[in-house]
């Protein structure tokens, strides 16, 4: 009893201990809203979020993250991160990171760009190459397999229709404004459903099928790989179900992802089979969207909005943060 009560305790805390990791990340990339340069703002992102990462108790090794070794010099697949990364000890897990998930909105100025982590047990995560993912999503309380991947776009909206005893006009769709996604949007749009078109940052997308004020019924469509492991862990906090498969441009990329575990190529992936057993999921608003406010400053110190969550418990905790530079040291202030 003893033993559970304080692994309980480390949870909690290690939750917490996620936010300040998001923070960090958010924080830094904050002072790069609106400058142009999305590099400088990833950059800053993933230097933060790296240092803040060395106070975290954990012994933790990068699954999702910035790249390969030789691509990235931070948060690279397979880099060991946590305090007791190097001296052992602490608990083993695996670690997904998004450190700007929205590097062009950041650099505009424009709005839900956010800073994502989320972590799980070792070999957790879906190990995801950096190429485009099928993503389906919808929101909690549905019949399991109420829409699939491989089903038309009609077939998904009138089945959800029915689930929700509603019209296919009062459903909204949610997918990224690309040129990609014209069939998807026609279609959809001819069986009555309206779009909400989003510029980019799909992890919030698919989130927001499952926040009721959103006022998301469902997203579909492509996006990166890596962010639609993340989504699938927040997911698998709040609820709701996701399918994703692989979509490869070439015969390189089957076989690098080959290399990586990945067998069967069609593979249709449900939630668990990319975040599986217990998750966390911590994210930190850089700029304001539908689930989180944006990085605030104000006199001497910045607000910060962070949503952190856990499959185990299903509790979803939002964080405000109010940080003080004059007392903060300098390597957290972003
Ligand atoms: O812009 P693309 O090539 O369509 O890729 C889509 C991916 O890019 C994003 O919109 C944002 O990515 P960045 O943070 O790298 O700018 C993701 O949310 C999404 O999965």
């Amino acid at each position: 009893m003893a033993e559970l009560d304080r692994q309980v305790h480390v949870d909690r805390n290690l939750a917490l201990e996620l936010v300040r990791v998001t923070e960090a990340a958010g924080l830094a990339a904050s002072r790069w809203m609106g400058r142009g340069d999305k590099n400088a703002a990833d950059g800053a992102a993933v230097e933060a979020m790296r240092r803040a990462f060395d106070t975290v108790a954990i012994s933790g090794t990068v699954v999702i993250g910035e790249g390969e070794m030789d691509e990235a010099p931070m948060l690279y697949i397979g880099e060991k991160v946590g305090l007791y990364a190097k001296a052992g000890g602490g608990p083993e897990v695996d670690i997904a990171v998004d450190p700007l998930e929205g590097t062009t909105i950041t650099a505009k100025g424009g709005p839900n760009a956010m800073a994502c982590v989320a972590l799980a047990q070792r070999g957790g995560f879906l190990h995801a190459p950096d190429v485009y993912m099928e993503k389906i999503a919808v929101g909690p309380g549905l019949p399991d397999g109420v829409v699939h991947i491989d089903a038309s776009v009609e077939e998904n909206l009138k089945n959800l229709a029915r689930a929700k005893k509603c019209e296919i006009t009062d459903l909204v769709v949610c997918l990224l404004d690309r040129d990609r996604h014209k069939d998807i949007v026609k279609r959809a749009r001819a069986a009555g459903a309206r779009i909400m078109m989003i510029p980019d940052g799909d992890v919030s997308g698919v989130v927001a099928v499952s926040q009721a004020d959103t006022g998301v019924d469902i997203y579909m469509g492509s996006g990166g790989a890596p962010e639609g492991v993340l989504a699938a862990a927040a997911l698998r906090c709040i609820g709701g179900q996701m399918q994703g498969k692989l979509l490869f441009e070439n015969d390189e990329q089957v076989a690098r992802a080959r290399e990586m575990g990945i067998i069967d190529p069609n593979r249709v992936y449900g939630l668990e089979d990319m975040a599986k057993g217990d998750v966390m999921f911590a994210a930190t608003g850089v700029t304001t969207g539908p689930m989180l406010r944006g990085v605030r400053t104000v006199p001497g110190g910045a607000i910060t909005h962070s949503i952190v969550m856990r499959s185990k418990s299903g509790t979803v905790r939002y964080v405000e943060g109010h940080h003080n530079f004059a007392l903060k040291p300098a390597a957290f202030q972003g």
